[in-house]
């Protein structure tokens, strides 16, 4: 088997849960053994700090683009990025938000230019970054889109038995009716079909979309978007193909009598869809973005200031989105 370039996992919101976490990680022997090697991308003096608070012994050694170190219990190996002001554990402050991006800047370029074989993200937190002076900021999966230059992803999340893609991602309640259109909907599900195969070794697809509006639109008396929007495309995405239920009433679209025919199911907006995730899978879920020319995946949850330093940040998500990384790029290699 080609070994796998290292792995990039940025830290987050440095205020957050993200250091605690790969600290956690690196504390473990057992998956330090099992681990190709990898690296996280952010300020050493931050993990030294955080270790301190929680009580760890941490070496950290600093590591440059294309060095790699095999994995050993109690070691970091940072790539680092020099935060713009102390951290505080549990409280934000806008002069590292430049900071939380230039991390992420360093996991995007070093996967572009093949450095690394893709990168796992810690949890950051939106509003403070908006805050900062990033008006246009709505999460990883559109930075991600946008830096790498290409006009559509899809966020997928993954837990055992279950994976919900959206169609709408970050966005108000109120603007989700007329983000939902034809183009939308065909270029959400083309990208999760080509995923699928390409990375979840599901040759051919079946996926359930939900519709919009309560029990699909009960035939347009309660929303025209489903028959007029949602389904018409459907219809197109069949002819080429694709096997696709719905729009599915959303309200039973998790039940086991539709989960069992789908390998996937779509939801049209974020509280439709991740609810029904988290309440399955919370902790033990992978936040992956689908339709980058680089793999990258996440944690399930946010930055948890309220956990940041106490030791009782779960380690979970990020184990899964470790794993979920290390079989895409594995299926990626062996795809080339
Ligand atoms: N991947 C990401 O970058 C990501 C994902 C989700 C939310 N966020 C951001 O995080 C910020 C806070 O979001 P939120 O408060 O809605 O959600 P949150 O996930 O941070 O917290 C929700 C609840 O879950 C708990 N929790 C979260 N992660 C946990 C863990 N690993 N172990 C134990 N308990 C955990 C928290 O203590 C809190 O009670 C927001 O800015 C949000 O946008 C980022
Ligand atoms: N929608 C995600 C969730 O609820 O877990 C989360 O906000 C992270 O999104 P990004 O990966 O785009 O930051």
């Amino acid at each position: 088997m080609t070994a796998l370039r290292p792995l990039l996992i940025t830290a987050g919101e440095p205020a957050g849960i993200g250091p605690d976490l790969v600290i956690d990680l690196v504390c473990q022997p057992e998956r330090m053994v099992s681990l190709p090697p990898f690296a996280v991308v952010g300020d050493p003096a931050l993990f030294r700090d955080r270790a301190r608070l929680l009580g760890v012994k941490l070496e950290i050694i600093e590591v440059v683009p294309g060095q790699s170190i095999t994995p050993a219990p109690g070691v970091l190996p940072v790539r680092s990025v020099p935060l713009s002001a102390p951290v505080v554990a549990g409280q934000l402050d806008r002069r590292n938000a430049g900071y939380v991006l230039a991390c992420l800047d360093e996991g995007i370029r070093a996967c572009l230019a093949g450095e690394a074989s893709a990168i796992v993200t810690a949890p950051l937190h939106k509003g403070v970054i908006i805050d900062a002076g990033y008006p246009r900021f709505t999460g990883h999966t559109e930075y991600l889109r946008d830096a790498c230059g290409v006009d559509d992803v899809v966020m997928m999340l993954a837990t055992e038995n279950l994976r919900v893609a959206l169609v709408t991602t970050h966005m108000p309640l109120s603007d989700v009716p007329a983000a939902v259109t034809a183009d939308k909907i065909t270029s959400t599900l083309r990208i999760l079909h080509r995923d699928l195969v390409r990375y979840f070794g599901v040759s051919a697809p079946r996926i359930g979309v939900c519709g919009l509006n309560p029990h699909a639109g009960e035939g347009g008396h309660l929303g025209r978007e489903d028959d007029d929007i949602i389904a018409p495309a459907l219809t197109l995405l069949r002819e080429e193909g694709m096997v696709l239920s719905g729009p599915l009433p959303a309200d039973t679209a998790f039940t086991p009598h539709h989960l069992r025919d789908s390998d996937a199911m779509v939801a049209m907006y974020h509280d439709q869809g991740l609810p029904v995730l988290k309440y399955a899978g919370f902790g033990r879920a992978a936040n992956i973005t689908l339709g980058l020319p680089i793999i990258r995946t996440s944690v399930d949850h946010g930055t948890a200031l309220d956990l940041a330093g106490s030791g009782r940040a779960e380690r979970g998500s990020l184990d899964v989105a470790i794993d979920q990384a290390l079989v895409m790029a594995r299926a990626a290699t062996q795809g080339k």
